[in-house]
């Protein structure tokens, strides 16, 4: 089911909390919304599941109009499943009377509400825990419940609250794994919310990154870390140094560094001569053999070590990662591969 929102806003007490936001997430898509704590992440996700009315804009799921000016579609109307960070299943029920209840409370029989329940359960991997009560499952395995109880609900569209804040990162490892497989196993149009942008980048099909209560840029991951539209994306995703820059033609001079200018495949033509600004990600620098250069910081980060190299001529420090040993003070070499002039 594709959800198409246009031009919705919404304010609380005068104060802008979504600000204008235009998206059309297709059917099948695992959609992110990144951004920093306040920009309006859950305000968005409340207003698609109808637990919010809009002020102004549009919301439609598939061909269906859900809000709009004098509409607006109860939120157990829209088949929309939310998926929050505390799983809200019941303690007193079973696993399967949990995954069933949806249906049931919609009028299905009891019978018809297990049988589907069981079919849900088998697609998150945990119909050998039906009869067991959620106090005795795992975070990731209550997690899985949710997902379950969404889907046996009808749900065409999952919405998720930062589902993995609360889980410990070893846990949270292994149910992005889980994500990813049920995303795929299910085929529902899910749109997820997070302000981590490792878990953002390893699940999304498109990433939009959020501030202000405004999507800033939406984007592959690949494509905003390599080709960030502003200063504030490129610093939100990985690692960056934005730097001011003279571009000429194909080419970009950074300080003592002449280096090319990383494509923009979406605009063949050479970027305009004269002033701007470049994105440099640790990737564009090569350690060894360029311009000397001084750490001001290094850290090891599990099979390689990060830094920071200050250059001469640079207003800002570059990125810098190694497979060997560095450390803070250590005096080397850098040279460039290329550089991401802004737009
Ligand atoms: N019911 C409400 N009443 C008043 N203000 C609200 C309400 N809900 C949200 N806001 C405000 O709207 C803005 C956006 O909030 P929202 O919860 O959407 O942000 P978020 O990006 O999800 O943040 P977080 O990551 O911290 O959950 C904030 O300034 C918040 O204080």
């Amino acid at each position: 089911m594709s959800v198409t929102i246009q031009a919705a806003k919404k304010s609380f007490g005068g104060a802008p909390a979504i600000d204008g936001v235009d998206a059309e997430i297709g059917p099948g898509e695992f959609f992110v919304v990144l951004g920093p704590s306040g920009c309006g992440k859950s305000t968005l996700l409340r207003l698609i599941a109808g637990l919010e009315t809009l002020d102004e804009g549009h919301i439609a799921l598939g061909d269906r109009p859900v809000s709009g000016p004098g509409l607006h579609v109860a939120p157990e109307d829209r088949k929309v499943g939310v998926v929050f960070q505390s799983y809200a299943l019941w303690p007193h029920m079973s696993v399967l009377d949990n995954v069933a209840f949806p249906a049931e409370a919609q009028g299905a029989s009891r019978r018809a509400a297990r049988e589907a329940a069981r079919r849900q359960l088998e697609t998150v991997d945990l119909a050998a825990h039906a009869d067991r009560h959620p106090a005795a499952l795992s975070g990731g395995q209550r997690q899985r419940v949710a997902l379950a109880r969404c889907l046996a609900g009808g749900a065409e569209t999952v919405l998720m609250d930062e589902p993995l804040a609360n889980l410990d990162p070893h846990l949270r490892n292994r149910m992005e794994e889980e994500l990813a497989d049920f995303h795929a196993r299910s085929g529902v149009t899910t749109i997820y919310i997070t302000h981590d942008q490792r878990e953002a980048m390893a699940l999304a099909t498109r990433v939009a990154v959020m501030g202000q209560g405004r999507f800033l840029q939406v984007a592959s991951p690949q494509e905003l870390h390599d080709r960030p539209i502003s200063e504030e994306v490129a610093r939100f995703i990985g690692r960056a140094a934005v730097l001011d820059a003279l571009a000429e033609g194909d080419s970009v001079r950074i300080g003592p560094f002449t280096v090319p200018a990383l494509p923009n495949p979406g605009d063949a033509s050479p970027a305009a001569p004269g002033p701007g600004r470049v994105v440099v990600r640790p990737g564009d620098v090569r350690l060894g053999g360029g311009m000397p250069a001084r750490l001001s910081s290094a850290f090891y980060r599990g099979g390689q070590w990060e830094g920071l190299a200050e250059v001469a001529g640079l207003t800002e420090p570059l990125p810098v990662t190694s497979d060997r040993p560095i450390r803070a003070g250590e005096a080397l070499e850098v040279a460039l591969r290329g550089a991401w002039l802004l737009p």
